[in-house]
């Protein structure tokens, strides 16, 4: 569903990534691990479109994307929830999803999206900006979902999120796999949670993948070094 290969990616002359490549099948789940500063951000944006690919290819359920501006990638079928959330503070909940559905022909939040995250529709009036950070992380996973994309992209969504709250994202994640079959790529430093919901763990550092393993063949012990030098 997702093919990546070999992505290189450049702030001005210094290159940031270094030729990823990796595949992500419909309805598997594969976690991007890495500590601050080792290209995670970097890959999610150019899986995006808001960084330009200097080369390398992405590819879609067998359509290339890479040199497509982000509202196309969005149109055939990439969600992206950034690092930090993003959310429209002075919007109310309804109305921040309701951004997601711009393109959409039912302008309506379809009720499986409250299912999976209660506490949006007890907040749906209240301004986005008066939320904890973890309804904001619900709310943006919320946002990108309504588009009803193939491949959901998360950039770190437990950063600065309790760990209660952290569990129910998991939990919405793996359920979400289940009503829809979809793929979901997610940036993480919390190897707990890459354990919960992904199939398959990849480490990043210094802008190259250098490690990958199923989720029953990982040594939590291996990948924590990673994590943790
Ligand atoms: N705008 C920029 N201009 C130049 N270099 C950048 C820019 N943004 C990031 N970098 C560099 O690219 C590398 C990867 O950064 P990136 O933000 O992708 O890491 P990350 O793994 O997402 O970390 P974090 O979790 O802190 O965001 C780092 O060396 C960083 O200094």
């Amino acid at each position: 569903m997702l093919k990546v290969s070999n992505l290189v990616v450049n702030y001005g002359q210094s290159e940031a990534l270094h030729g990823i490549s990796f595949a992500a099948e419909r309805n598997e789940a594969v976690a991007i691990m890495g500590r601050n500063g080792m290209g995670k951000t970097t890959l999610f944006k150019s899986l995006m479109g808001v960084l330009p690919l200097k080369s390398g290819s992405v590819e879609v359920d067998g359509l290339e994307v890479g040199k497509d501006e982000s509202f196309r990638r969005v149109a055939k079928g990439i969600a992206y929830v950034p690092q930090g959330r993003m959310i429209f503070p002075t919007l109310t909940v309804e109305e921040n999803i309701h951004t997601g559905l711009e393109n959409a022909k039912v302008k309506k939040v379809p009720d499986e999206i409250y299912a999976l995250f209660p506490v949006l529709w007890d907040m749906r009036r209240r301004k986005g900006g008066n939320l904890s950070g973890g309804q904001q992380q619900q709310l943006a996973i919320a946002r990108a979902l309504v588009t009803d994309p193939k491949v959901l992209l998360l950039d770190e969504p437990t950063e600065g999120i309790q760990p209660s709250i952290i569990k129910d994202i998991a939990k919405a994640l793996n359920e979400i796999r289940k009503i829809r079959q979809i793929t979901i790529v997610v940036s993480e430093q919390v190897l707990s949670f890459a354990m919960d919901v992904a199939d398959r763990l990849f480490v990043i550092e210094g802008g190259r993948l250098v490690h990958e393993s199923a989720r029953a063949d990982t040594d939590e012990a291996h990948i924590k070094q990673f994590l943790s030098v």
